[in-house]
């Protein structure tokens, strides 16, 4: 595994009791088709694997940026600083299929993240599409930055909900890679974000 995926510390995407229902579910639906059980009980890898994450990542930094040992120490990822309980905030898994190009990142939306009222903040939104896709196209392509995020916004997403994200490749050009997000509700009836990121 690339190296900010294969720390010891704390995996803040592992199930807490701040996650609702709906959280649980789509992450045994996901977590349970990263290993299968092939006709002779062997255990093999399955279509789905479960990206760990931590909260920080600046202890891999590399390359000539001065980083003072302030900074080093205390610097945290935007989405996992939080210091109150569980669910205040961020709380979010992301599954990678290789196969398919495709990486789901499940989402509960805590109390911190109002916008408008009862609603997520259009920034937070902006946050959580930002982390799937620049995850998954880290993935494809090895280290990147985003160069441009555009995003619709079709229908609020109510607070302390879960919703389900999609992001998939729609091509790669040199060393541009673009991809496409699709924020929907759980069952996938409700469509409330779309986006397009080139990273
Ligand atoms: C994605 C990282 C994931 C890390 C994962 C780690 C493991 C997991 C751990 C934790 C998960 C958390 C995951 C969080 C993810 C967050 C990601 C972010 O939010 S990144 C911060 C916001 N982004 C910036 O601050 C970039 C600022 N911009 C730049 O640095 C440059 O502008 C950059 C690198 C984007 C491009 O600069 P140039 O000098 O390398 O290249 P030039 O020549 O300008 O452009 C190259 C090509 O790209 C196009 N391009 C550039 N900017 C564009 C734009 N804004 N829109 C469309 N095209 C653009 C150009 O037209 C050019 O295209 P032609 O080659 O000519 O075809």
């Amino acid at each position: 595994l690339p190296l900010p995926f294969s720390s010891k510390s704390r995996d803040f995407s592992l199930p807490n009791s701040s996650w609702n229902s709906e959280m649980k579910r789509l992450y045994e639906h996901y977590n349970s088709q990263c290993e299968v059980e092939s006709e002779d009980g062997e255990k093999q890898k399955g279509l789905w694997r479960r990206l760990p994450s931590y909260n920080r990542s600046l202890k891999y930094a590399t390359g000539g940026v001065y980083l003072s040992k302030l900074i080093q120490s205390k610097a945290r990822l935007f989405t996992r600083n939080i210091k109150e309980q569980g669910g205040a905030a961020f709380e979010y898994v992301l599954f990678n299929n290789e196969e398919e190009q495709r990486c789901v990142g499940i989402f509960q939306a805590g109390h911190l993240l109002e916008g408008p009222p009862g609603n997520v903040h259009g920034g937070a939104i902006a946050t959580i599409i930002d982390t799937v896709t620049g995850t998954h196209a880290t993935l494809l392509s090895g280290t990147v930055m985003t160069a441009n995020l555009n995003i619709n916004y079709r229908s609020p997403i109510p607070l302390g909900g879960t919703v389900h994200i999609e992001s998939s490749l729609d091509r790669k050009e040199g060393r541009k890679t673009f991809l496409s997000c699709r924020v929907t509700s759980t069952d996938g009836s409700k469509l409330h974000t779309e986006a397009t990121g080139d990273f």
